[in-house]
């Protein structure tokens, strides 16, 4: 089994400057030598270069939409090609609108996948719920069928009209549910490939309400930090696994943003919200995902080691995210 580490120094899917920085100080922490001491075979492809156009203003209210659109359209490309060779893949951000283009790379190879979101956040704003108009808040929007145009044709009844000539029965009623993802420059490569029962998310703990309307409204799966704090890890885990792998075992694509760990753990991330994740708890999620035998590709995102307040801080959280990496891949407490 062959596992390819894929850097993706990229920042602007948010305003704070410093998450480009962690695909290095997640290197730094020593993830090469962690995975090959797992007896894979690791394939280093470095980092991908972005290219920043000149000219990207706002649309509405959305933040750098042709920067972040084309950095995860290359993304997408990068994360298809990995994949297609066989290797289980490791995406290191930079922020989650990486998210886009690596499942929808993903995707491209393994249309059936399903998805775990583990975050703080549940990320699935539109451009007209986002509060911020950041665009690391809204990558799951852009990824699920449910949230676009959609036609729904309802069959009107046969009407027989006194020249006892019948309406033709054919007649349709076309129902135009409004776009809730309206099409944004940059983003026109994106196509809708998910659906929402393939998706189910951890740790959330900080949900803005146009987000809130969605997960209820699209009946998404997920799991707070209050349904752990009842249910306890291992019941969450379970449940959630099996809501996406009961009906069919298919690859799973794992996004771990590491601000699901408490900020205490995890200090050096751009948007913290305490009550997170213990280091067990998130372990123990990655031990599970691991068992299955189906991770095919992880991101892990969010790291911003300017964010961290001291070095001691931004080590702790990149060596936080260098274990849940391994344990992702096998790493085991028992030895
Ligand atoms: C909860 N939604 C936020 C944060 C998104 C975090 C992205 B992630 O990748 O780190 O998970 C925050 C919106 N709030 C900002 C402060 C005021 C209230 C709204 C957003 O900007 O959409
Ligand atoms: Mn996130
Ligand atoms: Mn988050
Ligand atoms: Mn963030």
């Amino acid at each position: 089994q062959s596992v390819a580490v894929l850097g993706a120094p990229f920042s602007q899917g948010q305003k704070r400057r410093g998450v480009e920085h962690g695909p290095k100080v997640i290197r730094d922490a020593g993830l090469i030598e962690r995975l090959s001491g797992l007896d894979y075979a690791v394939h280093d492809f470095g980092d991908l270069t972005f290219h920043y156009p000149e000219m990207d203003e706002p649309y509405m209210n959305v933040k750098f939409p042709r920067t972040v659109g084309a950095a995860t359209k290359k993304l997408s490309g990068a994360v298809s090609r990995a994949v297609g060779a066989g290797h289980t893949l490791v995406m290191l951000g930079g922020d989650h609108s990486l998210g886009i283009g690596s499942v929808a790379g993903h995707a491209q190879q393994c249309p059936d996948l399903c998805v775990i979101w583990v975050d703080a956040h549940a990320d699935v704003n539109t451009p007209e719920t986002s509060p911020s108009g950041n665009l690391h808040g809204q990558p799951v929007a852009f990824m699920l069928k449910e949230l676009r145009d959609k036609v729904r044709r309802s069959q009107v009844r046969n009407v027989e009209d006194d020249s006892s000539t019948a309406v033709p029965s054919q007649l349709y009623l076309f129902v135009h549910v409004p776009t809730q993802v309206p099409d944004l420059p940059g983003f026109s490569w994106v196509k809708p490939f998910l659906s929402c029962r393939d998706l189910v998310y951890i740790g959330l703990r900080d949900v803005d309400p146009g987000e809130y309307h969605i997960l209820k409204n699209l009946g998404i799966q997920y799991f707070t930090m209050r349904d752990i704090d009842r249910l306890g890890i291992q019941r969450v885990t379970e449940v959630a696994l099996d809501h996406v792998l009961a009906r069919k075992q298919r690859p799973i694509h794992l996004s771990f943003d590491i601000d699901a760990f408490d900020p205490s753990l995890a200090p050096a991330t751009g948007t913290p919200v305490n009550g997170g994740l213990t280091y067990r708890e998130g372990i123990y999620i990655t031990e599970e995902v691991h068992n299955t035998g189906l991770l095919s590709v992880m991101d892990m995102v969010e790291v911003n080691p300017v964010v961290g307040s001291t070095r001691a801080a931004v080590e702790a959280t990149a060596s936080l995210a260098v274990d849940v990496i391994a344990s992702s891949l096998g790493q085991t407490r028992e030895g």
